[in-house]
């Protein structure tokens, strides 16, 4: 029986077989009618319409045309978009498609500001034919926002489109590729914003080569116009003269792929090219950073810039409207010490890691940016192959002391760099390289100190400020660099004289507004991935995300409604429903063989759950030692599937067994937070397996002020693709005989515990101590190792910094603990004072359980 399908649907905007258009779009009646006469089988083949049916379908046409001409639609419509401004999106109903617009799967909004930020936005249909392609070239000349399953939103910003010029597109190539996957034309303030950008960006180079600084310039005019500047001029280097020479501008290959390797340019594992209709192989080469001989060298004219004049250059050259931008030519430094380093040979980089490089050297010179992936993707081994690549002194800068030898670690993991050549720098060793070229690994705290700090420098770190003061560095690789403010980077910059800089991050966000400082601290954001497709390639795990809806039990939403805002978290975290909700995921996960993690920010919720159902957890208090048994038994103890963790393991935590997490109360508002947690199932060792998943829960109690904050949260990891899903009830959770807080006793006893603590336990945890050093790549045991080897004890900044609320997420001050032990130990009256502590906390504990007691009899009595 055939299914009719007829193309009129396609006209009042329904969804056709042909073709799937945004929803607000509309072919012109001439296309829907060529298009309109055809049915389909349930093969999906074409069927000629009869004379009646074609009739049929052509009063069908006619009514629908008679509507919209009548219907406010077409109104607005007709009306120039005049009111469907206001409604913020765009209305792409007045623009004319193009005859063949099903084959092309973009849409280009006109407007150049949309009032919150600036750029024309464009539209992908992420489903359409040539999405492949079309991403390929959005991704090189516009900076992604949004990418869910099927509608991916970008914007042109000035940095998107000098990174596309760096990799040798111009205006016009943009413009003509654009042109080529939109299905209405470019729009010309689209073209004039383009061009503007892409007229002055990169004219003019400010080139570090051999440790002197060059202005460089494609064309002679551009190099004129700048000498007859006179305080550009007054920068020149004494009796330099304007030399005209060719320079290579070849993308040099990037070590680790498959190109380096030899193998042939056919074996290569990209995206298929899908399309013969579309033939600008040109343009496409230069997206995917083919060989391109006509573009290898090019001819340009430089002149030198005196010592100290570059800051005056650079500034000079942004008011007269040719902004310079900087490069590294290390290809061509004879002056700095050749770094004898190569990825291993067995190292092979994934597609992505490639991608995000070759922007980084696009034309064979390094430029300074942000390279962001997702947690778990590899960024190390990004930084260490930029490393391989430059080959002079390389400086890496992390947040702890821990990622520090993480650090030294992978460096000798992947590369083949001696042991003698990489330094580390932090508050429990100083240890600088024995050569002259070498890796120095550190903290951006112990970078950060310096003489006119307020800290009073001991002798060693001072000595090895000194020495790397004195070097000059050819790449500083910043880990993790949405946490740095500007103020820190500056006292780093004056430290570190580095050549280039790469900023490596999972989450370029703050809940402030500093993460724009970036962009002009480092550089651009070079390259940035899509979550969605390296889970669909198996580099990170599937995840389904879900927010579970927990009901308040009655007794506690009524105390809920009469606390103060800060006391009411104690409230939501500790709902018994919640509690419930949480044991059955734990029961019905752990029967399916998942290993479960389960995060709470709050410490007396924390502990609550984790000891009321019998599980091991981990917070800031918690021993090293025990961590790494809890860890250790975590990973390899079939009886241990679940482990409560504060939000110390947030971060650095590697555990690639977990493979369900589930979130019962958390900071606030943070995107950050949610991104980074749901990073810690991303590395699932499983995540290959056919048909897996791994599961991350975030459970909300329902009509309090968690379900706001949640909903903020979710923010970030909606525009990666991730759909959240809502379940307001559990099938079988109340029949569930396993479950505690079923009875009203065991519930209200629950509440004057919540009662009693909610003035001193409604907070969340503040990090202290924190050392996951047993959480490495290498396993419980290099922790210990390294653990015992450090000694080290860092304290976090504020909270509100911590999640990018303030201005500045984890500052680490990092000290000696065997000092303050001995301290301790040698104190006179150490034993007294010890045995009165001792005494005192006992008192504390009696008069706490009396209280209790109290509360607990009381609260019997009211409900
Ligand atoms: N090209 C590669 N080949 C094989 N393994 C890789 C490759 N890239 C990364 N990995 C592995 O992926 C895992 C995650 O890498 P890494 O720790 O660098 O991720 P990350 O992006 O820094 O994560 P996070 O943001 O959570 O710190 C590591 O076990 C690493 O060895």
């Amino acid at each position: 029986m055939p299914v009719k399908r007829k193309a009129v649907d396609e006209v009042a905007g329904r969804a056709s077989k042909r073709s799937t258009p945004a929803p607000s779009a509309r072919a012109s009646p001439s296309e829907s009618e060529s298009d309109s006469e055809y049915e389909v089988d349930e093969e999906g083949n074409e069927i000629e319409f009869d004379e009646a049916q074609k009739a049929r379908a052509r009063r069908e046409l006619d009514a629908i045309k008679r509507f919209n001409k009548n219907s406010q639609f077409s109104n607005i419509a007709s009306r120039n978009v005049k009111h469907s401004r206001l409604f913020g999106a765009k209305d792409f109903r007045e623009s004319k498609l193009k005859q063949d617009h099903e084959n092309r799967p973009i849409w280009i909004d006109a407007r150049v500001s949309d009032g919150s930020s600036k750029g024309p936005k464009i539209t992908l249909e992420a489903f359409g034919p040539n999405a492949a392609k079309a991403t390929d070239l959005l991704t090189t000349i516009a900076e992604p926002v949004s990418r869910p399953a099927h509608l991916h939103e970008y914007r042109f910003t000035e940095h998107s489109l000098y990174a596309a010029l760096s990799v040798g597109l111009k205006g016009d190539d943009i413009i003509n590729a654009l042109e080529k996957f939109s299905k209405t034309g470019v729009p010309d303030e689209v073209k004039e914003f383009i061009y503007k950008n892409t007229l002055t960006y990169g004219k003019v180079r400010i080139v570090l080569r051999n440790n002197r600084f060059w202005v460089e310039c494609d064309d002679a005019e551009t190099i004129n116009k700048l000498l007859q500047d006179t305080v550009i001029h007054s920068c020149k280097a004494a009796g330099a003269e304007v030399e005209t020479g060719i320079v290579q501008t070849k993308a040099t290959v990037i070590q680790g792929t498959e190109q380096a390797k030899g193998l042939t340019q056919a074996n290569k594992s990209e995206v298929p090219r899908d399309d013969p209709t579309l033939e600008d192989e040109r343009m496409i080469a230069a997206l995917r950073d083919e060989d391109d001989d006509d573009d290898t060298y090019k001819r340009t004219h430089t002149f030198e810039i005196a010592p100290g004049k570059r800051e005056s250059v650079s500034a000079q050259c942004l008011e007269i409207g040719l902004p310079a931008v900087s490069e590294y030519d290390f290809a061509n430094d004879k002056v700095n010490a050749f770094l004898n380093i190569d990825l291993k040979p067995q190292t092979q980089i994934r597609p992505y890691q490639e991608k995000a490089l070759s922007k980084m050297f696009g034309n064979g010179r390094g430029k300074s940016g942000i390279i962001v992936l997702p947690c778990g993707a590899g960024k190390t081994l990004v930084g260490i192959t930029a490393a391989c690549h430059i080959k002079k002194s390389i400086v890496v800068l992390c947040t702890s002391a821990m990622s520090v030898y993480q650090w030294a670690n992978e460096f000798k993991k992947w590369s083949n760099v001696k042991e003698e050549d990489i330094a580390v720098f932090s508050a429990s060793e100083k240890r600088k390289f024995s050569g002259k070229a070498g890796v120095l690994v550190s903290t951006y705290s112990m970078m950060s100190m310096s003489a006119e700090g307020q800290r009073q420098v001991a002798y060693d770190t001072k000595q090895m400020l000194d020495w790397v003061q004195g070097q000059e560095w050819g790449l500083m690789i910043l880990d993790e660099v949405h946490v740095v403010p500007a103020r820190m980077f500056r006292k780093v910059s004056e430290q570190v004289r580095a050549h280039c800089k790469l900023g490596l991050t999972a989450t370029l966000l703050r809940e402030d507004d500093k993460i724009t400082d970036l962009n002009y601290l480092i550089g651009p954001k070079l390259y940035e991935a899509n979550w969605m497709e390296l889970a669909s390639q198996g580099h990170i795990a599937r995840v389904q995300c879900a927010e579970v809806w927990c009901p308040m039990s009655m007794e506690f939403y009524q105390e809920y409604q009469k606390q103060p805002p800060r006391k009411q978290l104690l409230f939501y975290a500790c709902n018994p429903i919640k509690f419930q909700v949480c044991q059955f995921l734990i029961n019905y996960h752990e029967s399916h063989g998942d290993k479960i993690i389960v995060f709470s920010d709050n410490i007396f919720a924390l502990e609550l759950y984790a000891k009321k159902m019998g599980k091991p957890y981990i917070c800031g208090s918690t021993s090293n030692n025990e961590r790494i048994l809890v860890l250790e038994n975590f990973q390899h103890n079939e009886n241990i599937n679940t482990i409560f963790l504060s939000k110390i393991g947030d971060t650095s935590l590697d555990l690639p067994e977990a493979t369900c997490l589930i979130q019962i109360s958390s900071h606030y508002g943070s995107r950050r937070q949610e991104a980074q947690r749901l990073g810690r199932i991303l590395r699932a060792k499983r995540r290959n397996d056919e048909g897996f998943n791994a599961y991350f829960y975030s459970l909300v109690s329902k009509d309090t002020t968690e379900m706001a904050y949640s909903a903020k949260r979710q923010a970030f990891l909606v525009d990666q693709g991730y759909a959240f899903k809502t379940i307001t009830h559990l099938k079988g959770l109340n029949d569930d005989p396993k479950l505690h807080y079923r009875d009203a006793r065991e519930r209200n006893e629950l509440l004057a515990e919540v009662i009693l603590n909610s003035e001193e336990h409604s907070k969340i945890e503040e990090v202290k101590g924190n050392n996951w050093s047993s959480l490495s790549a290498g396993g419980p045991s290099a922790g210990r190792k390294k653990s015992a080897m450090t000694g080290v004890r860092r304290t976090a900044g504020s909270l509100a910094e911590a999640s990018g609320g303030g201005i500045m997420a984890p500052i680490y001050a990092e000290r000696d603990r065997s000092r303050k032990k001995k301290e301790n130990d040698s104190a006179f009256f150490g034993k007294e004072v010890r045995r009165q502590q001792n005494a005192i906390k006992k008192r504390r504990d009696a008069d706490a359980e009396a209280a209790r007691e109290a509360a607990r009899k009381d609260t019997n009595r009211r409900y």
